[in-house]
């Protein structure tokens, strides 16, 4: 069954957009972030396990093939004038960004609608993550700052997995 594909602009004033990559001005982009309708459900119910004042900022939801293949390419010379080569980096880059594909049966998550980019905001803004979004960096994995309890970061409000 195919689902259909949901834009989140208006679905909950505890969901906000930002399309990241539009405002990045990359090919096959829209100033809308859309998602499977079931993925849609969750996100909506996400925000009611959140404390009040409290919601989610969405950088991105479903990807044109173009985008994925245009942030997969960037990436990779970000981390080619890191030094990386070889084995290394695509083991690296296959822990930041997804190889784009055109395989129904195993899509890209993004080509699917089926995963978002996202952060936390409150009345203040958006809240503090411990790295910036798309920072290519160990700080962004999620268990990095599990040691570090000294910092106190609103990854604690989002599941682990
Ligand atoms: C590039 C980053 N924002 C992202 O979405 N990464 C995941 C792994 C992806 O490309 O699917």
């Amino acid at each position: 069954m195919t689902e259909r594909m949901v834009p989140l602009s208006r679905l909950s004033e505890r969901i906000k957009i930002e399309p990241y990559y539009y405002k990045m001005g990359l090919n096959g982009t829209h100033n809308e972030c859309y998602v499977r309708s079931e993925v849609a459900t969750q996100l909506l119910k996400v925000v009611t396990f959140l404390p009040e004042g409290i919601g989610v900022h969405l950088w991105d939801g479903w990807r044109s093939f173009e985008t994925q293949l245009a942030i997969y390419e960037a990436t990779k010379k970000e981390l080619m004038l890191k030094g990386f080569q070889g084995v290394s980096l695509e083991r690296e880059l296959a822990k930041y960004v997804a190889k784009p594909t055109k395989d129904v049966d195993h899509p890209s998550p993004h080509l699917s609608g089926g995963a978002v980019d996202l952060t936390l905001f409150d009345g203040n803004g958006l809240l503090p993550m411990g790295s910036e979004f798309d920072e290519f960096h160990e700080r962004s994995q999620l268990d990095y700052f599990e040691e570090k309890k000294t910092i106190d970061l609103a990854r604690k409000y989002l599941p682990s997995q």
